[in-house]
């Protein structure tokens, strides 16, 4: 049967219009077909004789990359922009004010997808932004923003220049900062990102710590850098690892914002009492650090047990994994973070720094030469830092104009003599407070409240030591109270089971599983009162110890104290109890096979670093 019958058809009136747009969609194919062979064509010139890189977000690089295509002015014909707030003054993307503070204060970046062309020595680039599927922790699927520079010619060093390029200009542009990625879990996914923060250079002298602490450990960071050729040789992977320990703000972390600012290095830090921080996710955030970039680990005591640790512990009923339920599943187990920082050494050139407040918790294998080849010990203040601090935050106070005028009877000598002396202020500051007895932090804290009163601050210190003093007491006896009320409840409990076993069960109370476990040593009220806090501790100030020939840990504690002879002294304390450390002594490598022995003789003999 004929579906249409043409010869009829072409007497109507409706033929004609058949016929042209049949002509159409021939036309339209055709058309089509081409434009496709054209795509088609260009894919494969594409493919053949051009390289090309992805840049994800939350990689070090998309930062580079970004920066570069802004100084190379790729934007500047974009008209949609995604903004972003942020903390530093670099300027990404798009200016779009005259006003820096304006301009400052946010990132404008493109928003487009279609490829732009530009010329960069001599070679056609084309970048295109899109949304990247990237693999999260756990293999989840990811949506994240991602920047594809395709390079037109087949050779592969011309994409690695301009990476390399874009990294050194940006290395220039943010020289006055320090740029620290926080490792991150972003809210709508189990991956994660580094969070990208610029801190200005925070000078060294800044940090006040015994003399020659952080020269010697940027010296041996340089060198460390400079010997890059004899770590290949020797076979030992070009890492450097470094451990501060002491209690809470006592300048840990500001030594390495120092030292980074001094090295020009950028760091990457995470903390391991994060809660989304665990094994698989320290693998995946160390992979992508770049070479000569320090590894900050914060908390380093903050890691779990692995799950056969676990499953010894409950058959003893232990339990040790902190946090309890959760953290088995959850956290860094001992072999991830082994693991983690046998990895760093993988990717040249990395100093590895780890923080903590409880360096006994630490375990031998973490501790050992090749992980952590120098420790530094860090104390509370002594009488020398407090000085040095109230002279370093009040040292504008002579700058100004405002010069601190000390009446000459603060300064035993002649009376009514007027005197700019900023040095004696700093010493009645420093004689009301004991060595040991505060950290830099809270002495620092103090100051910034009289920040403009330097003579305040320093006749007001010692009523605001006692007021601490007070406080702590108050605090410690109420410490002792609640140990006390723990203690009679342990024993009242502790007799109901056994008049329950000597009596029977009492009708309505469950029976207590019994033998009542012993309390943990020097728990509940068994122990003897809380010992006071080294403040009160009578003993006299130590004398510096000589550097140990060995190598031994840093102890800043121990270190030297600047004369303070001509102030009233306080009643002398004993430093505060160093914890017996498991450290094994370490002996680096540098000794042994240096090329420039005086140099290397010279490094061994720094204060002690072990
Ligand atoms: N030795 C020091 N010299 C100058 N400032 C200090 C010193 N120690 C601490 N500070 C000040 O105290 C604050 C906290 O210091 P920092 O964060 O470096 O301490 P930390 O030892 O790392 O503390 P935490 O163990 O709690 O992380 C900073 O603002 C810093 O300026």
């Amino acid at each position: 049967m004929q579906l249409v019958d043409i010869p009829r058809l072409q007497h109507t009136w409706a033929y004609g219009y058949i016929i042209d747009g049949l002509k159409y969609i021939a036309a339209g194919a055709v058309v089509d077909a081409i434009r496709r062979s054209f795509v088609w064509l260009y894919q494969r010139l594409k493919l053949r004789y051009s390289t090309g890189a992805e840049f994800v977000v939350g990689d070090p690089s998309y930062e580079w990359i970004v920066l570069f295509l802004t100084e190379n002015g790729v934007w500047e014909n974009a008209r949609d922009f995604r903004v972003t707030s942020k903390s530093s003054k670099l300027v990404y993307g798009v200016s779009v004010s005259a006003d820096p503070d304006i301009v400052g204060s946010a990132d404008y970046v493109p928003t487009y997808e279609s490829p732009q062309l530009f010329r960069w020595r001599g070679y056609w680039v084309e970048v295109q932004r899109y949304r990247a599927q990237i693999q999260g922790v756990g293999g989840q699927p990811q949506q994240a923003a991602a920047i594809f520079l395709t390079v037109f010619t087949r050779n592969l060093s011309v994409l690695s220049e301009l990476v390399e390029e874009a990294h050194r200009g940006y290395q220039h542009k943010i020289k006055p900062y320090v740029t620290v990625f926080l490792a991150d879990s972003p809210s709508f996914g189990g991956s994660f990102l580094w969070n990208v923060k610029r801190k200005p250079h925070r000078p060294i002298e800044s940090i006040i710590l015994p003399d020659g602490i952080l020269d010697d450990l940027i010296s041996d960071a340089k060198r460390f850098f400079a010997s890059e050729a004899w770590y290949h040789r020797a076979g030992i992977p070009h890492r450097r690892g470094y451990l501060l320990f002491g209690p809470p703000g006592t300048g840990k972390s500001s030594t390495i914002h120092a030292v980074a600012g001094e090295l020009n290095l950028e760091i990457h830090s995470f903390s391991l009492s994060s809660a989304f921080v665990d094994d698989a996710f320290l693998q995946r955030a160390t992979a992508t650090i770049p070479k000569r970039s320090i590894v900050l680990v914060e908390d380093i005591d903050c890691i779990t047990h692995s799950r056969d640790e676990d499953d010894e512990d409950d058959e003893d009923g232990g339990g040790r994994a902190r946090g309890g339920g959760d953290r088995r599943r959850h956290g860094v187990t001992l072999s991830g973070l082994l693991n983690m920082i046998d990895g760093i050494g993988s990717e040249e050139g990395k100093l590895f720094f780890a923080t903590t407040n409880y360096v006994d918790r630490l375990d031998a294998a973490l501790m050992r030469p090749g992980r952590i080849d120098r420790r530094i010990r860090y104390a509370l203040a002594t009488g020398a830092q407090a000085k040095g601090l109230f002279e370093r935050l009040f040292q504008d106070a002579e700058v100004d104009g405002a010069a601190v005028i000390v009446e000459s009877s603060v300064k035993s000598g002649v009376d009514g003599e007027m005197e700019k002396e900023l040095s004696i202020l700093a010493q009645q500051f420093a004689a009301a407070l004991r060595d040991y007895e505060f950290s830099p932090a809270e002495l620092q804290g103090y100051l910034l409240l009289n920040r403009e009163q330097p003579i305040e601050a320093a006749t007001e210190m010692s009523a605001w030591v006692q007021r601490q003093r007070d406080d702590r007491a108050e605090k410690a006896e109420l410490r002792a109270e609640r140990r006390e009320r723990r203690a009679k409840m342990y024993m009242e409990a502790a007799r109901f089971q056994q008049q329950q076993q000597q009596y029977g069960p009492y009708p309505g109370f469950p029976v207590l599983p019994g033998p009542m476990p012993m309390p943990p040593p020097g728990s509940f009220g068994v122990s003897p009162p809380l010992a006071p806090p080294p403040i009160v501790s009578p003993s006299p100030v130590p004398l510096p110890p000589s550097p140990p020939a060995d190598g031994g840990d840093v102890d800043v504690a121990a270190a030297p104290l600047v004369a303070l002879a001509a102030v009233p002294a306080a009643a002398p304390a004993s430093p505060p109890p160093m914890v017996a450390s498991p450290l094994t002594p370490i002996v680096t490598p540098d000794v042994a096979v240096d090329a420039d022995p005086p140099v290397a003789a010279k490094l061994n003999g720094i204060n002690g670093i072990s």
